[in-house]
């Protein structure tokens, strides 16, 4: 692969550490995959002692086989290519001893963590969902800087600093009594010990020689440790980044650690690109104008490699359905005159709730579609349940699992039931499941209601055992088999259809989790056991959603969060109204700069064509509400843009009309 003299500067400098700081498309993903093969094929290294860490599991794949592409066949073996917190669950399960803790540990999702405080703020907070987020931010906040709870109760000044510190205190103890971890522990366990321990860090630093970190911009203060503990002394390491795309302050990410970077190790070698082998000029040049409007840390130059290609055209609709009809118009037309495919087009949005009437839209009109997180796969509630069930398998503690399927399918096991079995397990210290076999349980339960509870607990331990005999795959398609959830699924569905869809959903789990076992699912370094199997779904789970069918031909539709370090030849920049881009709580906090880099991220993910739409009214709780232009679009270049004239006197009517018959023609011209 070819590479200019910058980036090859960056690739063969492998004796110190190096930061690589660069505009979009300037090619640091690719450094950092040609960085990987030129350490392992001319400088020794092997590829087992090479890490490579990025942002999301897709980026995280792509970047696996880009390097399998480049390697001669088993070279590549041992390389570790992952997220910060694949790397983390990585470190907590090979150390599991020195931690003290139980294998089999359970991965809590925010959901998850969020019903552990609505109970033990039960009393205090009663619900009150602002301040149980509120919450929940502030713990994070305090993991994410790696401030545990003896730490943050020292440093409180008011009553309301010494709740929020005495609850994270007590969420954590809950954690570690249902055996679990949340999130931010993924990088905040493995961190701490790795600081304390010289033996495990010793270990970790001979396993992980060289470190490569992309999207550097957006670590926080525990990854940033993390890294800094992982190459100790040595420094052998290459980060890449764009201080401009830094969209994560909010998880706690600090652009700042960049400039940290240099006072930390006096050493390191920066490099910076300046050719942008992506996007066309002109969008090229939108992005610079637009992100000139922010302060600057470093300063960078960014010139367009491509001709300077299309106007960007702003298309103003008349309200959401009409935008999502418009958008869909276009690409219709667009795709038959280009003779394009799906797959190069991309619709980007602020948040998940708008990719409602795109989706809508896009399946009348049966054109294929993808949407990256959102209503992901692990969110149906079909699947959390199989993963309930898998849980429980794995950790009889996981109490919260255990109430989630104890009566799915309805196993006649009523509340009053599990309401003496929490009592008496609260008592005994011990899980509602280790509870139900004990014998002083006769007493608070009789009869059926215990024979019922016991049937399903006993059947569980059997399971588990048959997983245990060498079983697992077998153990988990007799849960899925005999527990009957397949006949209540279409019991309980609304339809037939549509209890196949889940019932679809449920086996492309099972498909997943027999690759694992067997080692032959893309993560997998070698075959896993049912334990290791759940933690990585759990994590999978968390990370990102969703069944990823990259190759397919499908119309992308993603966050622009989730667009970053992607690119698209043809991108739509949906929604640029003020109140959604930037959106309503930065205008409220009278600090816009996240948000336009926000917008600079998804106007550079764009290759040849770029289209930015708005509506001039749009629904908000139940009200039609009159929007304004996003300002980023007075930002951009005038003669650049060109703004689509609304002709006032065609009437509504007469403008969804025509707007349908344009898809209609198109159609049939399609499938001509
Ligand atoms: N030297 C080069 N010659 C030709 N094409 C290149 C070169 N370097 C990178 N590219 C191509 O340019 C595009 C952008 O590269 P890459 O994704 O590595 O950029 P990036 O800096 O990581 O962007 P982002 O900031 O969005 O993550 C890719 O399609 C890549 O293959
Ligand atoms: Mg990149």
């Amino acid at each position: 692969m070819k590479l200019n003299p910058a980036q090859q500067e960056a690739v063969e400098y492998v004796t110190g550490p190096c930061l690589v700081l660069a505009g979009a498309g300037s090619g640091k993903t690719r450094v950092i995959t040609n960085k990987i093969a030129h350490l392992i094929l001319n400088c020794g290294y092997n590829a087992r002692n090479i890490a490579a860490v990025t942002f999301t599991n897709k980026a995280a794949r792509e970047m696996r086989e880009r390097v399998n592409q480049t390697l001669p066949k088993g070279k590549g073996r041992g390389l570790i290519v992952s997220t910060f917190h694949t790397l983390g669950l990585e470190i907590i399960k090979k150390e599991i001893k020195t931690l003290g803790i139980k294998s089999g540990f359970s991965l809590f999702d925010d959901q998850d963590s969020m019903a552990l405080l609505k109970e033990l703020t039960e009393k205090t907070l009663q619900g009150d969902k602002d301040k149980l987020r509120l919450l929940q931010n502030q713990i994070s906040n305090w993991k994410n800087d790696l401030v545990l709870p003896e730490q943050a109760k020292k440093h409180t000044t008011n009553n309301d600093e010494v709740f929020l510190a005495e609850c994270y205190e007590k969420y954590n103890r809950l954690l570690a009594a249902y055996n679990a971890f949340d999130f931010d522990d993924l990088i905040l366990v493995p961190t701490l010990l790795l600081k304390q321990n010289e033996q495990v860090r010793d270990r970790w630093q001979q396993r992980i020689r060289y470190l490569l970190v992309d999207e550097y911009q957006d670590t926080n203060s525990s990854q940033y440790e993390l890294v800094k503990q992982i190459v100790g002394r040595r420094g052998l390491f290459t980060v890449v980044g764009d201080d401009d795309q830094s969209i994560y302050s909010w998880r706690g990410a600090k652009p700042q650690n960049l400039v940290k970077l240099g006072e930390d190790f006096t050493r390191l070698k920066l490099v910076k690109l300046e050719d942008n082998y992506r996007s066309c000029g002109r969008v090229l040049h939108a992005a610079n104008i637009l992100i000139a409007n922010n302060p600057h840390v470093y300063d960078k130059k960014l010139k367009s490699n491509m001709e300077y290609g299309e106007i960007l055209r702003v298309i103003v609709a008349k309200n959401e359905e009409n935008e999502a009809e418009r958008v869909v118009a276009e690409l219709i037309s667009h795709r038959f005159m280009k003779k394009t495919s799906y797959k190069d087009y991309a619709i980007l949005y602020r948040g998940n709730h708008q990719a409602r009437v795109f989706e809508k839209m896009l399946m009348t009109n049966r054109i294929p579609y993808k949407i990256s997180g959102g209503q992901s796969f692990f969110a149906r509630s079909e699947i959390k349940d199989i993963m309930a069930y898998l849980r429980v398998l794995v950790n009889p503690d996981d109490d919260n699992a255990f109430l989630r399927i104890v009566n799915v399918p309805r196993r006649e096991i009523g509340p009053a039931t599990l309401e003496k079995l929490g009592q008496y397990a609260n008592m005994r210290h011990i899980s509602m499941f280790a509870a139900s076999f004990e014998l002083g349980l006769e007493q608070q339960l009789t009869g059926k209601r215990l024979v019922n509870l016991q049937r399903f607990t006993r059947w569980l331990v059997e399971l588990d055992d048959q997983s245990q005999r060498g079983e697992p795959l077998e153990a988990v398609r007799d849960l899925i088999k005999q527990s009957g959830y397949e006949e209540w699924l279409y019991e309980t569905s609304p339809s037939g259809k549509a209890a196949e869809m889940r019932m679809k959903n449920v086996s492309q789990l099972f498909g997943w989790i027999s690759g694992m076992l067997k080692g032959d699912e893309a993560e997998c370094i070698e075959p896993m056991n049912l334990k290791e199997v759940v933690t990585r779904l759990t994590l999978r789970e968390m990370m990102e959603q969703g069944n990823d069918e990259d190759e397919a031909d499908q119309v992308q539709l993603m966050t622009l969060h989730a667009s970053k370090g992607l690119e698209f030849p043809y991108v739509f920049m949906v929604g640029m109204e003020e109140g959604l881009l930037p959106h309503q709580t930065s205008i409220d906090e009278g600090s816009d700069e996240e948000e336009r880099r926000l917008a600079y991220v998804g106007i550079t993910r764009a290759q040849h064509e770029l289209i930015f739409t708005m509506a001039k009214e749009r629904r908000q709780f139940g009200e039609l509400i009159k929007t304004e232009p996003s300002r980023f679009l007075h930002e951009l270049p005038v003669d650049d843009l060109d703004w689509e004239v609304t002709k006032r006197k065609q009437s509504d009517e007469q403008r969804k009309e025509k707007g349908k018959a344009h898809v209609a023609n198109l159609m049939s011209m399609l499938n001509k």
